[in-house]
């Protein structure tokens, strides 16, 4: 086990930050903390890297305990922070000689473990890392994480405010750390990158409302959810917020993710209800739950 967390409690004055959290990750495990702002993930991450005391609990990384041990995790992780962590007026080159010095080790000694990302940002080298694109900051910021060669990564938001483009480099870039057997905690409050991981704890105001592979999640949503639309979208919500047999309605891209109490729902008799009301062009489909649907009716309960 690479990661043990076992009722891991954390308050700041009234706000209750970690209620009585656990999991274990496993060793080369891709894990993800889904979860909105607010949720708990930065004060998990700070607790387990050892920058932040729990109020109760206690944690394992790599086999170091977060308290005793200190000092050993600081030497075995790597944590990039959720904001920009680099100093803005160093170069890239600069950056990471800084971190390689820090860790008592060099470029040269760990390139093999940057070099597939590193390559990508190298022709700047000698640009401030101040004047980098959010996609190029991103990329920077890893392989300062992963210079001293951690055996855990802490990635907290990584992708937060960067283009598609750079978001789907960047989880190429993990599965392929997590090949070379390093272990990768990383959180993200897009849905859609919760199903590129092995397994997600989904969370909310410091409790964890489920913990399973992404498949598994979604295969738990209860009911059949149907994806609807029509010529007027405001107000295809609110009719069907008003129609009496609702178990829930959620804007989802370009549809509304709609699902009904009644065993016997019948598409027509809604179809029906909403041409009534004055809508049109209106299509009901069945669809499949996604994460974020799950994640939805969890957070109601
Ligand atoms: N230093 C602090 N003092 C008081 N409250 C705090 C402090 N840090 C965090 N909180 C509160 O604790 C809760 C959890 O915050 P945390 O930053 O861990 O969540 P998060 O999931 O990382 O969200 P975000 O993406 O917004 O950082 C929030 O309600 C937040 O307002």
């Amino acid at each position: 086990m690479s990661i043990v967390i076992e009722n891991i409690s954390k308050t700041y004055g009234k706000v209750s930050a970690l209620d009585t959290i656990s999991m274990d990750i496993d060793q080369g495990e891709l894990y993800g903390l889904i979860g909105p702002d607010g949720a708990g993930k930065t004060t998990l991450f700070r607790i387990l890297t050892t920058l932040l005391l729990p109020d109760k609990g206690m944690a394992t990384v790599a086999g170091y305990d977060i308290i005793k041990d200190f000092k050993a995790i600081r030497k075995h992780v790597g944590y990039m922070p959720g904001r920009f962590s680099l100093y803005q007026d160093l170069t890239v080159e600069e950056n990471l000689n800084f971190f390689a010095t820090i860790f008592g080790t060099t470029i040269t000694e760990n390139y093999d473990l940057i070099k597939d990302i590193y390559v990508q940002i190298e022709p700047f080298k000698n640009r401030r890392a101040g004047k980098l694109s959010g996609g190029m900051k991103q990329k920077l910021a890893l392989s300062c994480a992963l210079i001293h060669k951690p055996k855990v990564l802490f990635l907290d938001e990584p992708t937060t405010g960067v283009d598609p483009v750079s978001r789907k480099e960047f989880w190429e870039m993990l599965k392929r750390l997590q090949e070379k057997g390093i272990t990768i905690l990383v959180s993200t409050p897009y849905m859609d990158e919760a199903a590129l991981c092995d397994r997600i704890a989904l969370i909310q105001d410091g409790k964890i409302l489920e913990i399973d592979t992404p498949e598994a999640i979604v295969k738990h949503y209860p009911k059949p959810i149907y994806n609807i639309g029509a010529n007027n979208t405001y107000l295809l919500i609110e009719k069907l917020n008003t129609y009496a047999h609702k178990h829930s309605v959620f804007p989802f891209g370009e549809y509304i993710h709609y699902t009904d109490r009644r065993d016997d729902f019948n598409p027509k008799a809604l179809k029906n209800y909403l041409e009534t009301e004055g809508l049109e062009d209106i299509h009901i489909e069945k669809t499949k739950a996604t994460i974020e649907d799950t994640f939805m009716e969890l957070a109601k309960q």
